[in-house]
């Protein structure tokens, strides 16, 4: 057999559905796809165009970050230790008014600079002027879930609502074909969409059979207002209206009692978890336990860089495992096996896209990284598993393919100029200072 690339020889994680490990492993890569995996001894007749040795490293499928707002990291460290109504409204929604498509281009190729570099290979992201977000995603290699957020007031990017539905429908003609790039609708919340809103974009969602990507239940002054507002939780609000089903998925749903979790499972509906950012912003402990004991699959985000501060699906798995277990006075739940599915396989399925990646099956894309084992904290290696959840840090990341491409290869960027990228976002900023 013929390959293109063959990674030999690395303790491979396929978090496929009997979660499957092989300790010493090779994986091929024909075209865009996985064409063969399994133990080395087994692959070593495979011919391939290059070798790729990874003997001292995991590998593992691509993680996916599930909610993020890339173009954020324009404004990392802009406003910190504020309450979230208080840091959108004094100092977020005024930055944002002042932002171009140029300027949420270079934000998102920061991001995906940062988020490759962390060993992230999908994400899905909700802001302005979205398809300047599609396209870094884009030239950068990775695969996105993108969808320009849709509210009551008028957009910098498309102004009324009435235009925002037609933005929606060119970018979804525009990325149609595109093999990395999914357009989702992306309702902002319960409280900045009136019912109207939140009903056309689902149908449009459903017309188009898309993603349905909406922030839900993330803080108690959201749970007052929807009360005061429609007598009902978020949760039972959006319930009401009919758009949660399988296509859609809710950032946060921290506020959410039990009542709303027994409900969001009969749905099928899906959360995006982002535990530093609920952190952050004091936004409280969203109940992930008993989620995934209700059935509802949950993926890891890291929420925008304004918020967290990084972009690290990395370091998020570590702080959902502790946050929750502390929460709990319980070291069982969230095991390591769990948090990596999050942020793989589940993160994934969050997205519809789990017939192609999250996991490393013969078949589906070649979205794959490795990680270097050799550094001390990274000394000895009992446990994969746990290495990667409790040990790792991001500069462990040693590789990364996208459908077959190294995007990220011995620790260099190949599709995008970092040091370009990093000197025009740091005068983009000065000149964007003095203007505030
Ligand atoms: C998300 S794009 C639209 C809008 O939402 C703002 N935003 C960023 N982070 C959050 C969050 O955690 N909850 C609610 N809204 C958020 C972003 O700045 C954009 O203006
Ligand atoms: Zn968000």
């Amino acid at each position: 057999m013929q390959a293109d690339i063959l990674i030999e020889n690395g303790w491979i994680l396929t978090m496929d559905p009997e979660n499957t490990v092989f300790e010493k492993g090779s994986l091929a890569i024909t075209g865009e796809s996985i064409s063969a995996i399994g133990r080395a001894e087994d692959l070593s007749h495979i011919r391939a165009r290059e070798k790729v040795d990874a003997g001292g490293c995991i590998v593992l499928p691509g993680l996916v970050n599930v909610h993020t707002h890339a173009s954020m990291t324009l404004f990392r460290g802009l406003a910190d230790d504020l309450p979230l109504m208080r840091w959108l409204e004094d100092h977020i929604f005024p930055a944002e008014a002042r932002l171009t498509p140029e300027l949420v281009r270079l934000g998102a190729e920061l991001a995906c600079l940062e988020m490759m570099a962390s060993g992230t290979t999908t994400f899905c992201d909700m802001y302005l002027f979205e398809n300047s977000v599609a396209e870094a995603a884009d030239a950068a290699g990775m695969r996105a879930v993108v969808g320009e957020v849709l509210y009551d007031f008028p957009s910098p990017c498309y102004g009324p609502i009435e235009k925002g539905f037609l933005h929606v429908e060119e970018m979804a003609d525009r990325w149609k074909d595109h093999p990395r790039i999914t357009i989702a609708l992306k309702p902002h919340s319960p409280y900045l969409c009136a019912p109207e809103l939140l009903c056309r974009a689902f149908d449009m969602a459903e017309a188009h059979n898309l993603p349905f990507v909406i922030h839900l239940a993330e803080t108690a002054a959201e749970t007052e207002t929807i009360k005061k507002r429609y007598g009902r939780s978020p949760l039972a609000h959006l319930a009401d209206l009919g758009v949660l089903s399988k296509r859609t998925l809710a950032a946060h749903c921290v506020k959410m009692d039990e009542a709303d979790i027994a409900l969001f499972a009969t749905k099928g509906s899906a959360v995006a978890h982002n535990p530093q950012s609920n952190m952050k912003l004091a936004s409280g402990i969203a109940p992930v336990p008993a989620f995934l004991k209700a059935g509802i699959t949950v993926g890891l985000g890291t929420d925008g860089a304004a918020s967290n501060n990084d972009l690290n699906i990395l370091s998020e798995m570590r702080s959902a495992a502790l946050l929750h277990k502390v929460n709990m006075e319980d070291p069982t739940v969230l095991d390591a096996r769990t948090i990596l599915r999050m942020a793989t396989i589940d993160g994934a399925k969050c997205l519809g896209l789990d017939g192609i990646t999250g996991s490393l099956e013969r078949g589906k894309q070649a979205d794959v990284i490795l990680m270097d084992t050799g550094k001390p904290h990274m000394t000895p290696l009992h446990n994969p598993f746990s290495q990667v959840v409790y040990a790792a840090g991001r500069n462990d990341i040693r590789d990364i393919f996208v459908a077959g491409k190294g995007i990220y290869r011995n620790r260099c960027h190949t599709t995008l100029d970092a040091n370009d990228i990093c000197h025009r976002v740091r005068e983009a900023v000065a000149g964007f200072h003095k203007k505030v």
